[in-house]
């Protein structure tokens, strides 16, 4: 059984938050304390240590005690350029990812993914989440995934293809559907983060 110590969790903060003004979304206040901080509340009892991915308020993010990673690629190349830098300094078989801004992520969320990883004897395995109207939606940067990929990632993204869902293709791939759609909500405008504080009181 793979257990909480085996994993290291990498808390993807690292991208533009255009949406939200190009402020850094991981630092803004969420029920008064930055947004990341209820990730880091979320996922520290699922692993045994964690990473932080961020390309801007190194100091900030350092606060928190843990490693904070800039990505090596340049021009903000997107979330696999996260999980790259993360497998180059995770020291543990497997890698959690999650981003910073949802901040209500499943605390079964390392348990489900590794059962279904070892289960199945998978490489990767994302998040998916069943919506109120039945639908499922995949949610790629969610993931597990073993540290032995280091290798296949940085080929991909040698070749110069940034899309998650076509390195997941390229290996022996997988998902777990979460009932609660509302653990994965995510915040990526002002209207959605004061919708969120509001039902999360
Ligand atoms: N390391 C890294 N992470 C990224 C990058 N772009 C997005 N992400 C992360 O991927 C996750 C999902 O991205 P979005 O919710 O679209 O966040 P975003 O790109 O900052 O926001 P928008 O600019 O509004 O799209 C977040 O955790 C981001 O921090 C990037 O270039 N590098
Ligand atoms: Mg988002």
């Amino acid at each position: 059984m793979i257990t909480a110590n085996q994993i290291t969790g990498l808390i993807l903060a690292g991208g533009r938050a255009q949406r939200m003004g190009g402020i850094d979304k991981g630092l803004i206040p969420f029920h008064g304390k930055p947004l990341i901080e209820s990730t880091i509340t979320r996922l520290k009892p699922q692993v045994s240590t964690i990473l932080i991915n961020a390309n801007r308020s190194i100091t900030k993010y350092s606060h928190y005690g843990y490693p904070v990673l800039m990505d090596e690629t340049p021009d903000f190349s997107g979330p696999l350029a996260g999980f790259s830098v993360g497998l180059k300094h995770c020291k543990s078989p497997y890698l959690l990812t999650s981003p910073c801004d949802s901040p209500l992520l499943p605390t079964d969320l390392a348990e489900k993914m590794a059962g279904e990883l070892e289960g199945k004897n998978l490489e990767l395995v994302f998040a998916s989440s069943k919506e109120d109207d039945g639908k499922i939606w995949s949610q790629p940067v969610f993931c597990l995934m073993r540290r032995d990929l280091k290798d296949s990632l940085d080929t991909f993204l040698s070749k110069g293809d940034l899309k998650i869902d076509r390195w997941f293709k390229e290996l022996r791939s997988g998902t777990v559907v979460f009932e609660n759609a509302q653990a994965f909500a995510n915040v990526n405008t002002p209207e959605e983060l004061a919708a969120l504080e509001e039902v999360s009181q």
